[in-house]
Parts: C-alpha cells; structure tokens; sequence
C-alpha cells in the first residue's frame, strides 16, 4: 500500500533521527470457519522479551537474507506456532513508524496449514471475532481488523 507510514506513538522520540532502512515482515492472518457462515482470526500475544510484550498482533516476523515473504512467513508459524502452512495469500502491505524501527508489514492470510496449534514461544493465543475482545492491541496489527470488518463475515452472532 502506498502513502505515508502509520506512526505508532508519535509522542515517543524515534531510535535515530534521518533515513532509516525499512525492516521487511511477514505477518499471517489464519482464518477458520467458526461455523454458520462465519470466520474467526488467530491473534496471538508478543512474548516477553520483546519490545511491546504483551500486546496482541498476528503471528510472524522479520524476513531473514534471501527469503520471500510466503518464506518467512511459512519459516515465522512453523517456529512461533508449530504449524506448517498449506495455503497462503498474499493479502496487503503497510508501514508502520515505530520509536524502535520502520518496518514494512506483509500480511497474507492463512487458509490452511497442517498439525495442531502450539505456542514455541510461551504466547497466549485468541481465536477471534469483531468487535475483538483481546487487549491491548499491536498498534501495527489495528489496520487489519478494520480491513476484515470492512470485508465481512467475522462479525460475532
Ligand atoms: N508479528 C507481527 N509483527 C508485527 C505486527 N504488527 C507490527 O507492527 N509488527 C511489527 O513487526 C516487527 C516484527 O518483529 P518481531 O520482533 O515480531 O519479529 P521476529 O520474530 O523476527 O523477532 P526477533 O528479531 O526477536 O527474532 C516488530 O517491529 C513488530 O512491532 C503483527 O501483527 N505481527
């Protein structure tokens, strides 16, 4: 997507001042039927550790050297949830400015992958639906709750 980053806390001064290389992630967003017609999301929690520890996003993480987007994001759930992705779409892209880094945020959804959900990393995991129930939320993961309300089908009963 095109435009100006999003700025995460802007009142929080930036980690170095000029040009800052963009940090390229794969973000997933599995998608299951909850039944009825209607879909639930997977969000888990950033393990501690980890700047913003605690908030709520999408599984995934950077790219590492050579790897593609479908790659690393198949590399990221395969380490973070124990899972092996099966079926992976290319979905939409934002920046987001961070105190920490400027990263460029590739989400793709998940509609199929193979084993039962673990968490690696000791992160809680949430099926969800709209409005969602989990808090607080990645300021970089917002934007897509709003495109999945936008798209339809993840509305509670
Ligand atoms: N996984 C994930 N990262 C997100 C989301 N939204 C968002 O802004 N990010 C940002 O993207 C970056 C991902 O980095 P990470 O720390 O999770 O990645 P990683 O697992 O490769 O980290 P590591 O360097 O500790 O191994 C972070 O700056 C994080 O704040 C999201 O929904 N999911």
């Amino acid at each position: 997507m095109s435009g100006a980053p999003l700025k995460a806390d802007p009142q929080r001064a930036r980690d170095q001042a000029g040009e800052r290389q963009v940090v390229e992630v794969a973000v997933g967003v599995l998608v299951c039927d909850a039944g009825e017609g209607r879909q639930a999301f997977l969000m888990t929690s950033r393990p501690e550790g980890k700047v913003y520890a605690g908030y709520w996003e999408f599984p995934g993480g950077k790219l590492e050297q050579g790897e593609s987007v479908t790659e690393a994001l198949v590399r990221e759930l395969d380490e973070e949830l124990g899972v092996r992705a099966t079926e992976v779409q290319p979905w939409r892209s934002l920046q987001v400015d961070y105190p920490h880094a400027l990263v460029n945020l590739n989400f793709c959804k998940v509609l199929a992958w193979q084993g039962e959900l673990a968490m690696r990393e000791g992160q809680r995991f949430a099926w969800q639906d709209l409005p969602t129930r989990v808090a607080p939320i990645l300021p970089g993961a917002l934007p897509v709750l709003e495109w999945l309300q936008a798209e339809g089908g993840f509305e509670r009963a």
